[in-house]
């Protein structure tokens, strides 16, 4: 990642990649979701996929030419309960858990969940100080969200949350500080293997790969195309794009939907539910 600048994703680049797309005769879509597909939202579980999403997807779908991989960190049955019928591939809890369409959801094996229980305790104590804030149980994961919460103070005890579970975990997991989230995880797991694996599967001659979280890096280091990062902030990705409105019209111009007249897919700034 270090020095690496992305170009910023205006019309002249654009053109470029939708001509490549044009010419492809296979096409992969590594797309993540909050923060990429969806603005973020206090409630976690109420960022649900508009219409508009739903249809872009389906249309990109559609076309047996295209593998769809939704790669997010959320827990499978969220993504059941999203995108369930959908001809798509879906990637939950950054790779713990993978399903391809019609297919049953296959977990990585092996996987250590000792820690779970004491770091419950260390998030349930962070809830007891902002009781505005909440603890997301997933089944290899488990994060806490403090994006209700307001003031500055919060920061810190997210800061010392983190350094708290670092010490009480094992070397096989680890602690991340996300957008507003202190999430933990299998160390082992992570989006970039789901993506490796998936795209030799397909063997696609364009892969475009979309994401704006950290953990996201990991499929942008190993992508063999395209790469765009959402938003600002240190990024492997070769592109950069203002938000998930500029996304949506990426994807609308690859599915062969209409984008809206005279949206710039790079703003002269980054959108601000990206920020964070
Ligand atoms: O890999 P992703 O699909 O981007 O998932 C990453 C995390 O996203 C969710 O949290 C984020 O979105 C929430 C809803 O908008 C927001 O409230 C939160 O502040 C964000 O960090 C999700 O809840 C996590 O489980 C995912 O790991």
């Amino acid at each position: 990642m270090g020095g690496h600048r992305p170009e910023l994703l205006i019309e002249r680049q654009w053109a470029m990649l939708e001509q490549k797309a044009r010419e492809s005769e296979r096409r992969s879509f590594f797309l993540d979701y909050d923060g990429t597909l969806a603005p973020f939202q206090t409630d976690p579980a109420k960022a649900d996929p508009t219409a508009e999403v739903l249809l872009i997807l389906e249309r990109l779908c559609h076309n047996p030419a295209n593998q769809v991989v939704i790669v997010s960190g959320r827990d499978a049955m969220t993504l059941d309960r999203w995108f369930g019928t959908l001809r798509l591939t879906k990637v939950a809890e950054h790779g713990a858990f993978i399903s391809r369409f019609g297919e049953a959801w296959q977990a990585l094996p092996g996987i250590d969940l000792s820690w779970k229980e004491r770091v419950r305790s260390l998030m349930e104590d962070a809830v007891a100080l902002y009781p505005l804030s909440s603890v997301e149980e997933k089944e290899r994961c488990l994060v806490w969200h403090y994006r209700r919460v307001t003031g500055k103070s919060v920061d810190k005890t997210a800061h010392h949350l983190l350094q708290q579970i670092a010490r009480a975990i094992p070397q096989t997991v680890e602690v991340m500080a996300g957008k507003k989230i202190v999430e933990v995880k299998p160390a082992f797991i992570n989006k970039g293997t789901a993506l490796r694996m998936l795209a030799l599967e397909f063997c696609a001659d364009f892969v475009i790969t979309v994401g704006d979280d950290k953990t996201d890096e990991a499929m942008f280091e190993v992508s063999p195309g395209f790469t765009i990062k959402v938003g600002p902030g240190a990024t492997a990705a070769r592109y950069r794009i203002s938000g998930t409105r500029a996304v949506l019209q990426i994807l609308k111009r690859l599915a062969g939907i209409p984008p809206l007249a005279g949206m710039a897919l790079w703003n002269g700034q980054v959108d601000s539910h990206t920020d964070k």
